[in-house]
């Protein structure tokens, strides 16, 4: 990544020179007048500001450079302008402050202590930006908490927002921690029954002769050890939502049990009489191919149809356009604030093994593999190796040639997402100019 920008005011070529050469970290571009300084502004969009108020036609007074740095704020109020003033400059640089400034220094300036404070505007403005980005993520996700902006992850969450007001059965596939719970939830959140609540179950995490009166309840005195009457889920859930988590594993004895409770919406509880009419809106899901379940008779193909009246596919990690590094960022941002913990970023090295990984378990995966790192990394910088991930393969697996634009469009959402939607970023990591980005996401319909 290239050096941080650092815009310098000053009208003294002498000046102008030593504090380039203690800037030496940063790229550092001059001005000497209040038009210069407006257009590197426009140009380079610096995160700070150093700026001498004395700028010409008036360059004993301050209105020139105060002009200055009022135009400057309303063009781009985040900046970070630090005024240098004189000993006699004091009231004009209060001014100056009140009037948005970040900081004064007083004129001749100590290196060590300037350079400190350009380092902390840099950070402070670095980390209003990843805040301001955070909430923007949020605000932008499609349905509440889901992040993506994988083209077919958004034609999914369009389809929920659809189907979560009918009372359809909905069948949800994906892999494991690939986000079902999460849609089963937003599901019943924007139905008409978010009121009432949400109950899930694990079919696979219960063995097999505890389902029954798991879903259904059991009358006092069903069974050995069955000592008072218990509700059943499904009971519970009534007037809300049933999610029944991993539906390919529970056994067929059970199978027609729930079969019958779909066609003729009654329950009875185990070692009870009375059927107990129940409404409730079933979303089930599984990682496995039930279809092939069904031909193997492992699965009845009349509960198969039963269950998916609307099916809805959700994508493995890696197959989604750029959502690998936007959930890395979404992670890293709220573990950092649940944590305390001044905000971080990932290397460019970091960056690539995100991207380059596989993820075999999915969102979950991640989630704990970017919790450890903020836990783990000692820096404000997290590597592939806190992350414990593999190092990537370098960027030229992206074959811009062969499929010239498959490829464009992909790099192109990857970009995007990996600097945050950021136009300048993300031309500067395509390598290319913003009006052509711009032309290019107008070629292939994307949209910030
Ligand atoms: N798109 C997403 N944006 C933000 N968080 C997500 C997203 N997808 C999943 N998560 C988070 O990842 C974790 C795993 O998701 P979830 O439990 O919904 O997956 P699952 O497919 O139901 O997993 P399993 O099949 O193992 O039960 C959860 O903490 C969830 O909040």
């Amino acid at each position: 990544m290239g050096k941080k920008k650092l815009l310098v005011i000053e009208d003294d070529p002498g000046l102008q020179k030593q504090l380039r050469w203690s800037f030496d970290a940063y790229e550092v571009v001059v001005a000497g007048d209040r038009e210069t300084a407006l257009a590197q502004m426009r140009r380079h969009q610096p995160a700070v500001v150093t700026m001498d108020l004395g700028l010409p036609p008036d360059p004993e007074g301050a209105a020139e450079g105060l002009a200055t740095l009022q135009q400057m704020l309303q063009h781009a109020p985040e900046t970070k302008v630090i005024i240098l003033s004189g000993n006699q400059e004091r009231a004009h640089a209060l001014k100056a402050i009140a009037m948005g400034a970040y900081d004064f220094h007083q004129k001749p300036c100590e290196p060590e202590m300037l350079a400190l404070v350009v380092e902390r505007a840099f950070y402070l403005h670095a980390m209003q930006q990843e805040n301001r980005r955070m909430l923007q993520i949020e605000a932008d996700s499609p349905l509440a908490g889901f992040i993506t902006r994988d083209p077919g992850m958004l034609r999914l969450c369009r389809s929920v927002e659809k189907v979560a007001p009918s009372s359809a059965t909905v069948m949800l596939l994906g892999d494991s921690g690939s986000g079902k719970e999460l849609i089963a939830r937003a599901l019943h959140k924007m139905s008409g029954r978010q009121d009432k609540r949400f109950v899930a179950i694990n079919c696979a995490a219960i063995p097999e002769t505890l389902l029954e009166s798991e879903l259904f309840g059991h009358e006092k005195g069903a069974f050995t050890g069955a000592g008072q009457q218990t509700l059943g889920k499904i009971e519970m859930a009534n007037g809300g939502t049933f999610f029944l988590d991993e539906i390919g594993d529970m056994a067929m004895a059970l199978q027609a049990k729930l079969l019958r409770f779909l066609q003729e919406r009654v329950i009875e509880r185990v070692g009870g009489r009375t059927e107990i009419p129940i409404d409730v809106r079933i979303v089930c899901a599984t990682h496995q191919d039930l279809r092939e379940l069904v031909r193997q008779g492992r699965f009845r193909e009349d509960l198969f149809y039963r269950l998916s009246e609307i099916v809805l596919a959700i994508a493995p990690l890696r197959e989604r356009v750029g959502d690998c590094a936007l959930l890395a960022h979404y992670f890293k941002n709220r573990f950092c604030a649940a944590e305390g913990r001044p905000s971080m970023g990932f290397n460019e090295e970091a960056l690539l093994a995100i991207e380059q990984y596989g993820w075999p378990g999915n969102v979950r995966e991640m989630e704990n593999c970017i919790k450890r790192a903020v836990i783990m990394s000692d820096g404000p910088q997290i590597g592939a190796a806190d992350l414990g991930l593999p190092l990537a393969q370098s960027e030229a697996t992206l074959n811009l040639r062969q499929v010239r634009d498959a490829a464009e469009y992909k790099v192109m959402v990857m970009a995007l997402a990996r600097a945050d939607a950021n136009i300048v970023k993300a031309a500067e990591l395509l390598g290319v100019s913003r009006p052509t980005l711009y032309d290019l996401m107008n070629h292939h319909g994307i949209k910030t």
